[in-house]
């Protein structure tokens, strides 16, 4: 029995869905304790309780102490079924970290899958959908599987109501080496506003194309969601290349104006457009598992995250891999799963 200590490293849900992801493809079981000891608020929140509920319902497995406020839990792994599932957070939970905890079994399952997530699509400390379609899928698919995703509509918090749908065409894993971007494609931006003034998304489109001014002028759009479909905005900064899309978050939160959203969404993406990384925080604590998963593989990122670390040891405690972090003359990250 793996047993984790969920208050090291990152110490936050991260742990749980990994974890949960490895048992699943392993066939080892694991228990946590103090499960997200490094949050203010510990133990499970429902977005958690859900994704192992997920993890449970396709892979046949069972989990001890499942319930929301657990900080002990004992997960035991059954077998993956593909198949029809449908997952809903009941909050503003985010889809997309169900999705993170269920997509490898099932893209490693010996049948295709389609997954209706209802929650979340665009929630503060989660990938929003764009980055998991744009960003982070079209890696996944380079190593073999096909995953395509759609948003049918949007969910912010607090409200939710938002649901995507994900079908999944199995393949094993194949290692890739993502070092290089290559040429630049396109940049956008975009400003989502629903239900909220749209001055709003006027303002921080307005000034990212200030901060942002070697970008084209037509680059920049609003778009306004259906009244229902809020109350709720994101900034959506995107940087194309050939071979990897960055997809920079600013999400809308009471207090923070549209400005200066718009001004540190600008500051961190100038600061991924000049460094030479394949990868930015976010990705790449996400292609983690999917390349332990494949046997191994490299990509280059921006200074790794405490994110990142933490997969890695979750990583080392369930596949015989090790994954090297070395940093870079020019002073990008080479991240090295071996
Ligand atoms: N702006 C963003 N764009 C893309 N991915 C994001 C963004 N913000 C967070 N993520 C991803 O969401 C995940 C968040 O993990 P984390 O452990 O913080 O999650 P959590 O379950 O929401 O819990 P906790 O409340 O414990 O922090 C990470 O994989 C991270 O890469």
């Amino acid at each position: 029995m793996i047993v984790i200590d969920g208050a090291e490293g990152e110490g936050g849900g991260q742990v749980v869905r990994n974890a949960c992801a490895l048992s699943l493809v392993t066939g080892r079981p694991f228990r946590i304790v103090n499960v997200r000891g490094g949050r203010e608020k510990t133990g499970l929140l429902r977005q958690h309780v859900t994704a192992i509920e997920a993890a449970c319902r396709i892979g046949g497995a069972s989990c001890e102490g499942l319930s929301v406020g657990s900080s002990a839990i004992a997960f035991t792994p059954g077998a993956v079924v593909p198949g029809e599932y449908h997952f809903s957070v009941g909050t503003a939970g985010s889809t997309g970290l169900v999705l993170q905890t269920v997509l490898m079994p099932l893209c490693l399952a010996d049948g295709s899958s389609r997954l209706l997530l209802e929650g979340g699509t665009h929630n503060l400390l989660a990938p929003p959908f764009d980055f998991i379609k744009r960003s982070f899928l079209p890696i996944v698919n380079r190593m073999g599987p096909r995953v395509t995703a759609r948003l049918l509509r949007h969910g912010f918090f607090p409200r939710g109501g938002g649901r995507i749908e994900v079908e999944i065409e199995p393949a094993s894993l194949r290692q890739i080496d993502a070092t290089a971007r290559g040429a630049l494609v396109a940049r956008r931006g975009a400003a989502l506003v629903a239900a909220l003034p749209v001055d709003i998304a006027d303002r921080a489109i307005g000034a990212v194309r200030t901060s942002l001014s070697d970008w084209p002028a037509d680059a920049f759009a609003v778009r306004e969601l259906p009244e229902d479909q809020g109350p709720g905005t994101i900034l959506m900064l995107e940087a194309e290349y050939e071979h990897v899309t960055e997809i920079v978050s600013g999400f809308g939160k009471l207090g923070v104006s549209a400005e200066r959203l718009a001004h540190t969404a600008a500051h961190r993406m100038r600061g991924y457009e000049q460094s030479n990384a394949f990868a930015g925080p976010y990705l790449a604590d996400q292609l983690l598992l999917p390349m332990a998963l494949a046997g191994g593989g490299c990509f280059t990122t921006v200074k790794p995250s405490q994110h990142s670390r933490t997969a890695a040891d979750i990583i080392a405690l369930f596949l015989d891999r090790q994954i090297v972090f070395e940093q870079q003359p020019a002073g990008e990250h080479r991240v090295r799963i071996v």
